[in-house]
C-alpha cells in the first residue's frame, strides 16, 4: 500500500535534555500547534523502556493533531511507541532491516551527507520516504555529526536526489528561508526549538519564515 506523502516543511527533532522541565511532549504539542508538520523522537541516552514512555508521551499529546511522529534509531520500538515511522543514518541498521521491521504502511527517513549516500541508497525506491541532509551549518546539538557541508552541498544533494530532502543542522528561523529556496522539502530542527522560551512562537517563526511570510 502507498504511504501519503509526509509533510516535512517543519520537522521537529526532539531533544529530551534541552526540552528541559517543559518536556519533549508539550513541546511536541506547542509545537504542532504552531505549524510544526512532522515530529522525531530523538533521545540518544534514553533506555528502550525509557523511549518508549517518552514515545507514547508525545504521542498522546499531539493526538488529533495529525502530525506524524518518527522514532529515531530504534525501529523496533516504533510499533511499541504506535508512532508513524523512523529515522536511520549510515551508521545505523540498513534500510532493508529497518523496512523490514515497520512493514509497509509506516515512514522511513534516511540521513546522507553526501550525493555518493544519495547514489547508494538510490535501489531502495519506495522503501525510503524521504532523506534527511546534513548538518548544513555549524551546530551543537549532535557532537559525533559530520562536519558542516553547506547549503552547496545540499543543492547538489537535491539535484541527484528521487525523494524529498530535509536540511537539517543549525537551522533557525532567519536560514529557513534559504533553505526553502534551494527546493528543499523543509527544515529539521532542534536547538532553535526545544528549550527555547516560548516553544509556540520559535516554531511560529520557522512555520512564517518556511511560508515566506514576513514577520
Ligand atoms: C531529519 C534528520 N536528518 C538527519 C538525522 C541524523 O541521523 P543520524 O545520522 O542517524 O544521526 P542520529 O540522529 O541518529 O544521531 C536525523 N536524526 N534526522
Ligand atoms: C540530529 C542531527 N542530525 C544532524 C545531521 O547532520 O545529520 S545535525 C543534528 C542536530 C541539529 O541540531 P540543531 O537543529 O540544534 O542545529
Ligand atoms: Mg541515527
Amino acid at each position: 500500500m502507498a504511504r501519503a506523502p509526509i509533510d516535512l516543511s517543519v520537522y521537529l527533532v526532539t531533544d529530551t535534555v534541552l526540552c528541559g522541565e517543559f518536556g519533549a511532549a508539550a513541546t511536541a504539542r506547542a509545537a504542532a500547534a504552531a505549524g510544526a508538520t512532522a515530529v522525531q523522537l530523538r533521545d540518544p541516552h534514553a533506555s528502550d523502556d525509557e523511549m518508549v514512555a517518552l514515545g507514547r508521551a508525545v504521542i498522546a499529546a499531539l493526538e488529533g493533531s495529525g502530525v506524524p511522529v518518527l522514532v529515531n534509531d530504534r525501529v523496533h520500538l516504533v510499533h511499541a511507541i504506535g508512532a508513524q515511522g523512523a529515522h536511520i543514518g549510515q551508521s545505523d541498521l540498513g534500510v532493508d532491516e529497518a523496512r523490514a521491521i515497520l512493514g509497509e504502511d509506516s515512514y522511513l527517513g534516511l540521513s546522507v551527507q553526501t550525493v555518493d549516500h544519495v547514489h547508494a541508497a538510490r535501489h531502495h525506491g519506495e522503501s525510503i520516504d524521504y532523506l534527511g541532509i546534513g548538518p548544513i551549518w555549524s551546530q551543537g546539538t549532535k557532537p559525533d555529526a559530520a562536519a558542516p557541508s553547506g547549503i552547496d552541498t545540499l543543492e547538489r544533494v537535491l539535484s541527484v536526489s528521487p525523494w524529498p530532502c530535509v536540511a537539517i543542522g543549525g537551522i533557525d528561523a532567519r536560514r529557513t528561508a534559504t533553505v526553502r529556496a534551494t527546493g528543499a522539502a523543509g527544515v529539521a530542527v532542534v536547538s532553535a526549538i526545544c528549550g527555547q522560551p516560548d516553544v509556540a512562537a520559535a516554531t511560529g517563526s520557522i512555520r512564517a519564515a518556511w511560508d515566506g511570510v514576513r514577520v
